[in-house]
């Protein structure tokens, strides 16, 4: 493979998205922004259009980065993953309690994992913004309580949506995804592919 031939901007601190953007060769640097965005969901605000906003919000406030720090202008990449069961919008657990009543909810069912990306580009005044949303349905084995409580008493569950990590110990509770196991993961990487190409970063 060879590498792709411009640079861009990751917009996350997440260490999976890192390791995953490597997995397709892409050069990047990564943009954090000083300002948090604010990840509330708002009043009757879906899940689709939630994880979208965040996402969305995530590239406005790098771009903002960039253009405050007077950064040479280039693509930047931002995403969001969201865990939705019973309509409900699962974030990363505050705390143990929280994770085992995220992880007890999701055992023996199945539900989805939203992952949102965008990637956008400023060139002079205009910017422009390609984004997608990729979802993948997850079961979950049934569980016992025993199990769950020694899953939450790792680190594993608490930087993460949902209160679990397919790419670790937790991929022995999946029984079946339909899906993008990157997506899962935090960065879809075909719809990562298919954005950047659009903005015109070469990939292969
Ligand atoms: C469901 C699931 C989520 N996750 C992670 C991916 C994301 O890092 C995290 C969801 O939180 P996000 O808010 O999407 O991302 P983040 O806060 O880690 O990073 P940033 O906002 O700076 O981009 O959950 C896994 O690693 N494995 C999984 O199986």
């Amino acid at each position: 493979m060879k590498p792709a031939d411009q640079k861009i901007y990751l917009a996350s601190k997440s260490p999976r998205r890192r390791e995953l953007l490597r997995h397709i060769g892409i050069d990047f640097e990564l943009l954090l922004s000083e300002k948090e965005v604010d990840e509330s969901v708002l009043p009757g605000e879906s899940p689709l259009d939630y994880v979208a906003r965040v996402t969305r919000d995530k590239l406005n406030s790098a771009q903002h980065t960039m253009i405050l720090r007077q950064l040479p202008h280039r693509p930047i990449l931002s995403a969001d993953t969201t865990v939705v069961i019973d309509q409900l919008i699962l974030g990363k657990p505050a705390d143990n309690d929280e994770a085992v009543q995220m992880i007890t909810r999701l055992s023996g069912r199945t539900h989805q994992v939203l992952t949102s990306i965008a990637v956008g580009l400023t060139m002079g005044v205009e910017t422009e913004v390609w984004q997608v949303t990729q979802q993948s349905d997850v079961s979950f084995a049934e569980l016992g309580t025993e199990t769950i409580q020694a899953y939450c008493n790792t680190l594993e569950p608490y930087d993460k949506a949902g209160a679990y990590g397919i790419q670790g110990l937790a991929s022995m509770f999946v029984s079946n995804i339909v899906g993008s196991h990157s997506g899962i993961m935090g960065l879809p990487l075909f719809e990562t592919a298919q954005l950047l190409q659009k903005a015109g970063v070469r990939i292969l």
